[in-house]
């Protein structure tokens, strides 16, 4: 009967400031702010005859870069309802929400596949892009990936992976 354990990785440095507001409706949102989110990642899988799963440092450092991708940014959604999203020509963005339109630099802003900057898309994203298409997942024996992201200490959202889908 293989082991399995769960190694769960949420250092100090697996955090990122950003900007964002969170749409409710077509005519309701939050006013721009910002947050330091933060982040936690569990690994679950069968304990090898070495007495480890695989070296969690490979998943750290993928944590760790992501984090460092989404920080000191400003997030928007490119898939909501209710937010035109789009570049000019020197590649700045204007968002249009409800009559109004929000112009950010490009050096400012990061444009996510997301419906909404909330912790629920940013914790699926996030495991999305640490998961990939779940082959390095599955050759190192991790049959479970759980991702939570925090918008602050006792406030987040988490995500799954299953190797068996
Ligand atoms: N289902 C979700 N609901 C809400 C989300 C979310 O991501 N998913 N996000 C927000 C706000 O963006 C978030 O709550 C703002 O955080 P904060 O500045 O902490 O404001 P709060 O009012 O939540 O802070 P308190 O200090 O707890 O008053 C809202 N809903």
């Amino acid at each position: 009967m293989a082991r399995t354990t769960t190694i769960e990785l949420h250092k100090e440095d697996m955090k990122f400031a950003a900007g964002h507001f969170t749409i409710f409706s077509a005519t309701h949102r939050e006013n721009m702010h910002g947050h330091n989110f933060a982040v936690f990642v569990s690994l679950t899988g069968e304990v090898l005859d070495n007495g480890m799963l695989a070296d969690y440092d490979i998943f750290k450092r993928m944590a760790l870069e992501q984090c460092r991708a989404w920080n000191e940014t400003f997030m928007l959604p490119a898939h909501s309802r209710h937010l035109q999203v789009e570049r000019d020509a020197r590649g700045d963005v204007i968002a249009r929400f409800n009559g109004e339109e929000l112009r950010f630099l490009a050096r400012d802003v990061t444009i996510l596949p997301v419906e909404n900057v909330s912790l629920e898309e940013l914790a699926r994203l996030f495991g999305e892009n640490l998961v990939g298409d779940g082959s390095l997942m599955r050759d190192s024996r991790i049959s479970r990936v759980v991702v939570k992201c925090s918008s602050e200490p006792g406030q987040n959202c988490s995500w799954e992976w299953n190797s068996h889908g």
